[in-house]
């Protein structure tokens, strides 16, 4: 197995070439055009017993409801481990790393924040990883498909409608 410690923007970044374990946080610079959105429900003053299993809390809507919202409002979705500016997982930063190649707005959240949301995410697209991006309401995959569609042209296919604001 080959390791190779790189310091990259000032952060440490273990990368097991043959293990491919991504656990360390990696930065990344501020781009225009991204929305985050915090957690949606995670009241850590509230015992699990009194915690809505299947409704988002106050407004009656069930997690599923809002990834299915999530994915229709936002063209460029992304469930992902931290957020773009500071993702927490290589996965994840691949993939962040791929889509700001586009002039398309990036829209997040971040799973690490909310386990209900992350098992709502994993059972809506029927995948049982992160990051999980979908695009115009599709869901196309994580990181290693992403950056196989930038490569092979289809990504830019896809996003050339889809265009940032700013
Ligand atoms: N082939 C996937 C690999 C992603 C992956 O293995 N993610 C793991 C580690 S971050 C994961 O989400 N595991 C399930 C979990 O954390 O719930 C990709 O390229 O996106
Ligand atoms: S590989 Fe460990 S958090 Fe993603």
């Amino acid at each position: 197995m080959t390791s190779h410690l790189h310091v990259y923007m000032g952060t440490l970044i273990l990368e097991k070439m043959a293990g491919l374990t991504y656990c360390i946080a990696l930065s990344s610079s501020s781009y225009y055009g991204m929305r985050y959105f915090s957690t949606v429900s995670n009241d850590p003053d509230t015992h699990d017993d009194f915690k809505p299993a299947t409704k988002h809390e106050s407004s009656g809507i069930s997690l599923s409801d809002v990834v299915e919202k999530d994915v229709k409002d936002n063209p460029v979705m992304i469930y992902m481990k931290g957020v773009p500016d500071f993702p927490q997982c290589g996965f994840s930063s691949l993939a962040v790393r791929v889509l700001k190649h586009y002039d398309a707005p990036l829209s997040a959240r971040n799973i690490l924040e909310d386990p209900e949301l992350k098992s709502a995410v994993k059972a809506f697209s029927h995948w049982p990883t992160f990051p999980q991006i979908f695009i115009k309401g599709e869901f196309v995959g994580g990181s290693d498909i992403i950056l196989n569609m930038h490569q092979n042209g289809e990504l830019k296919e896809l996003l050339k409608d889809i265009k940032s604001n700013q």
